[in-house]
């Protein structure tokens, strides 16, 4: 609630005086007033001095989203295919993962921020057609059913009108990404109930507690403002409602690391040039991977910001972690 209210502040301030520079905002526990504390710097000013990495180089923070967004548009025609080679195929395991973990029921609305290629939304629709599948069966068998399930059933929504429908929205920033996305759910013909949309982490462009989960996959790494994505979370997420963050973490066995680290450095940025034309683009991706929190220290951001219930599970020795946690 305060951190929402504080992004809120920042960007009315920043919209309404591009003078002004809030350094700090808070909200009384007591009176539940907001206060802001600011600066008079120049904002253009600010910017330019800002600076952060792009995988091992320092850049000015204005830079870094432009150079991930020719990345992405460099790699989305091969994307899929590096990702299977890359991983020998491992990287389903972990998507699979990641939908086993949430576990969605019919009717939940999903936001799959850097949703890319539409991986996780088109897992997310699978599962929830398996569920109702299921549920079909279930109604199907009326001999068999106890006087549980018969009560149960009477309060189900499907005897209201329907199946409750469930939706999935892919946001990207990237609309070469989101292109090669829905070209993929065309052919497989499972394009109803999905939506693709352009859009920045950093400033979703949609209205407060639309959906029950938000999930983002391997792209929060490439996020310029981490805490300010992790913010939108909060906002966008109905109360009640599920952060679910996969991503690269830290390999802590100091054997596997060395491997993980030879494979990665010698072997990633190869393959991106052999297969996608792109050296530099696949040496982006593990440079970054080395400068993302590690899964400590991700869990406390991702508190920071406001969630509860935070914890995660580490995949593959720590090669990567899947981190969740709650809006209240
Ligand atoms: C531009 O930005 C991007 C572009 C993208 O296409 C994707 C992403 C985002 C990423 C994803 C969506 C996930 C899928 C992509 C990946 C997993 C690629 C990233 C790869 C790494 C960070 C390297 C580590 C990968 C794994 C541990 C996954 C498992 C892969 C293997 C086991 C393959 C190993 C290959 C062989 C054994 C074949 C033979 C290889 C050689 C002769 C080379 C030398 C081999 C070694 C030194 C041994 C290999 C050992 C390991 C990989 C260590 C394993 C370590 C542990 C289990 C802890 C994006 O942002
Ligand atoms: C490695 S891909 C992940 C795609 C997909 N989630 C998956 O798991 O395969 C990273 C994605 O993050 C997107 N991205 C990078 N910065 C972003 C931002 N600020 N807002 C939204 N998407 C962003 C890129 O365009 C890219 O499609």
């Amino acid at each position: 609630m305060a951190a929402s209210v504080i992004l809120r502040l920042q960007r009315v301030i920043r919209l309404s005086h591009g003078d002004i520079n809030v350094v700090a905002a808070g909200v009384s526990s007591r009176s539940g007033c907001c206060w802001v504390q600011s600066s008079c710097r120049c904002f253009s000013d600010a910017a330019d001095d800002r600076r952060t990495h792009f995988g091992f180089e320092t850049v000015p923070e204005a830079e870094k989203a432009k150079r991930v967004y020719k990345v992405f548009e460099n790699v989305a025609q091969k994307y899929d295919i590096m990702n299977d080679a890359m991983s020998l195929g491992i990287h389903r395991l972990w998507k699979d993962a990641l939908l086993h973990a949430m576990h969605p029921l019919p009717g939940a609305r999903l936001l799959d921020v850097a949703g890319g290629t539409g991986d996780i939304a088109f897992r997310f629709m699978a599962y929830i057609r398996s569920q109702q599948e299921r549920q079909k069966h279930r109604a199907a068998r009326p001999m068999q059913t106890s006087p549980w399930q018969d009560i149960s059933s009477s309060y189900s929504t499907e005897d209201e009108g329907g199946p409750q429908e469930s939706r999935a929205v892919v946001c990207d920033i990237n609309k070469e990404m989101l292109k090669v996305g829905k070209q993929k759910a065309d052919s497989m013909g499972i394009s109803p109930g999905l939506l693709w949309v352009v859009g920045d982490a950093e400033e979703l462009p949609f209205d407060d507690a639309q959906f029950d989960i938000y999930t983002i996959a391997f792209g929060i790494r490439n996020v310029t403002h981490i805490e300010q994505a992790l913010q939108e979370a909060q906002r966008v997420l109905k109360p009640g409602g599920r952060f679910m963050c996969l991503e690269f973490s830290k390999v802590t066995n100091p054997l596997l690391a060395r491997l993980y680290d030879a494979y990665s450095f010698q072997m990633i940025p190869v393959l991106g040039e052999v297969i996608a034309g792109d050296w530099k683009s696949y040496q982006y991706l593990v440079e970054s991977i080395r400068k993302f929190p590690d899964q400590e220290e991700f869990k406390h951001m991702i508190e920071d910001a406001g969630f509860c219930c935070v914890r995660y599970s580490s995949f593959t020795g720590g090669v990567v972690a899947l981190h969740s946690g709650f809006k209240l």
